[in-house]
C-alpha cells in the first residue's frame, strides 16, 4: 500500500523549551484508519497540528503524496482537512453558511450540490437552516467534520473526536468514521479512548514524551504483546492462594472464588497444563475454566510505562 502522507525525523521544540516531538517518522497508508494514541502531552497535537500546516516543525518534512508540505502548500492544503479539538464556529451562523464558507476558505468554487450531499451524508441536511447555538453538542461535532470535508480532502484528521461525548453519540462518531473510510477517505485520529482505536483502526501509534514508541496493525500488536488471563473458578472458595502453587504467581479474585494465571499465548510452554496437574494432586476442584485476551489498554499501559520502571 503506498503513503498517502508520509512524516520524516519531525522534530518540535517550542520557544518555551518544551520538546514537544524527537525526530518522529511515520507513514500514513492510503485508506486507512490510523490511530494515534498517547497520554496527555505526548505530542499527539504537535504531530497533527505541523501535518496539518498550523505549526512549524524546527525539523523534518511532511510529505503528502510524496509532494513537500511547505514548498508544496496550496497542494498539501487542499488534501487535508482537520476537525480540531475544540468546537470552533460562529453560534449565529446557519449549517449551511458555516460549511459553504468554509469551502469558500479554500477557494472551492461555490457548488450547492456538493454542500448538499455532504450535509445529506451527515445528518445535517433538516439543520442546513438552524443557527449553530440551537444545535445539541453531537450536532455540532457533525458541523466540524463537514466544514472539515467542505473542500474535499483525502485526508482527514481527528483530534480526539469524541472527547467527552456520550457513549451514544460516540458509536454515532465511529459509524460516520467508518463511512468515510469506506468511501476513500484516509483517517487519522487521536484519541484518549483505547477502546476507540480497539475499535476502529486498522494501525495504530503509540507516542510517548515526543516519541512514537510502537507502531503496528492494531490485530498484530494485540497478538504481538497481549498476554492472556487464564481464571480458574473454585468449587470451593478459599482465603488466600493455596501453598503449592506458587511458581505460577496466581492472584486471587471474587472473594476468593477465583484464581487467575496471566500466560504469554505464544510461549511454548504456557505453563497451563502443569498449573492443572497441580490443582488436581492438591484436590482443588474448579467448576469453571475461562480465558481473556488482554486488551489493547493493558498492552497500552506497559508500553507507556515500561520505560519509567526500567529507568
Ligand atoms: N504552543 C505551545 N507552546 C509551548 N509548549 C507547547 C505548545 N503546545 C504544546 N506544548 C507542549 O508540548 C507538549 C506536547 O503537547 P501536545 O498538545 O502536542 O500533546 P498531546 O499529546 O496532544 O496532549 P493532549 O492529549 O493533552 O492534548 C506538552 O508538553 C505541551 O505542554
Amino acid at each position: 500500500m503506498s503513503a498517502i502522507l508520509s512524516i520524516r525525523g519531525l522534530r518540535k521544540s517550542y520557544a518555551t523549551g518544551v520538546e514537544a516531538l524527537k525526530s518522529v517518522d511515520l507513514d500514513i497508508n492510503r485508506g486507512e484508519i490510523f490511530a494515534l494514541l498517547g497520554p496527555n502531552g505526548a505530542g499527539k497535537t504537535t504531530m497533527i497540528n505541523i501535518a496539518c500546516g498550523i505549526v512549524t516543525p524546527t525539523e523534518g518534512e511532511v510529505l503528502v503524496d510524496g509532494r513537500n508540505w511547505q514548498t508544496d502548500y496550496r497542494h498539501a492544503r487542499t488534501r487535508i482537512g482537520l476537525v480540531p479539538q475544540e468546537l470552533s464556529t460562529d453560534a449565529f451562523e446557519s449549517v449551511w453558511n458555516t460549511v459553504s464558507f468554509s469551502r469558500g476558505l479554500f477557494g472551492k468554487p461555490r457548488d450547492a450540490g456538493k454542500i448538499e450531499t455532504l450535509l445529506k451524508r451527515l445528518s445535517l441536511w433538516d439543520k442546513r437552516k438552524s443557527e449553530m447555538r440551537f444545535l445539541s453538542g453531537g450536532m455540532k461535532r457533525r458541523v466540524m467534520i463537514a466544514k472539515a470535508l467542505s473542500h474535499e480532502p483525502d485526508i482527514l484528521f481527528l483530534d480526539e473526536p469524541t472527547a467527552g461525548v456520550d457513549v451514544e453519540l460516540r458509536r454515532d462518531m465511529w459509524d460516520i468514521v467508518r463511512d468515510l473510510r469506506r468511501d476513500g477517505t484516509t483517517i487519522i485520529l487521536t484519541t484518549h479512548y483505547i477502546e476507540e482505536a480497539e475499535e476502529m483502526a486498522d494501525r495504530v501509534g503509540v507516542i510517548s514524551k515526543g516519541q512514537l514508541i510502537a507502531i503496528d496493525e492494531k490485530k498484530a500488536l494485540m497478538a504481538k504483546m497481549g498476554r492472556k488471563t487464564l481464571k480458574i473458578t473454585l468449587s470451593d472458595p478459599v482465603e488466600a492462594v493455596p501453598a503449592g502453587l506458587e511458581e505460577w504467581n496466581l492472584v486471587l479474585e471474587d472473594d476468593g472464588h477465583q484464581l487467575c494465571y496471566a500466560f504469554d499465548s505464544n510461549a511454548e510452554r504456557t505453563g497451563i497444563a502443569s498449573l492443572m496437574r497441580r490443582l488436581s494432586e492438591l484436590h482443588i476442584g474448579y467448576k469453571d475454566l475461562s480465558t481473556r485476551q488482554s486488551s489493547l489498554e493493558d498492552i497500552f499501559v506497559q508500553l507507556v510505562h515500561a520505560p519509567e520502571k526500567a529507568a
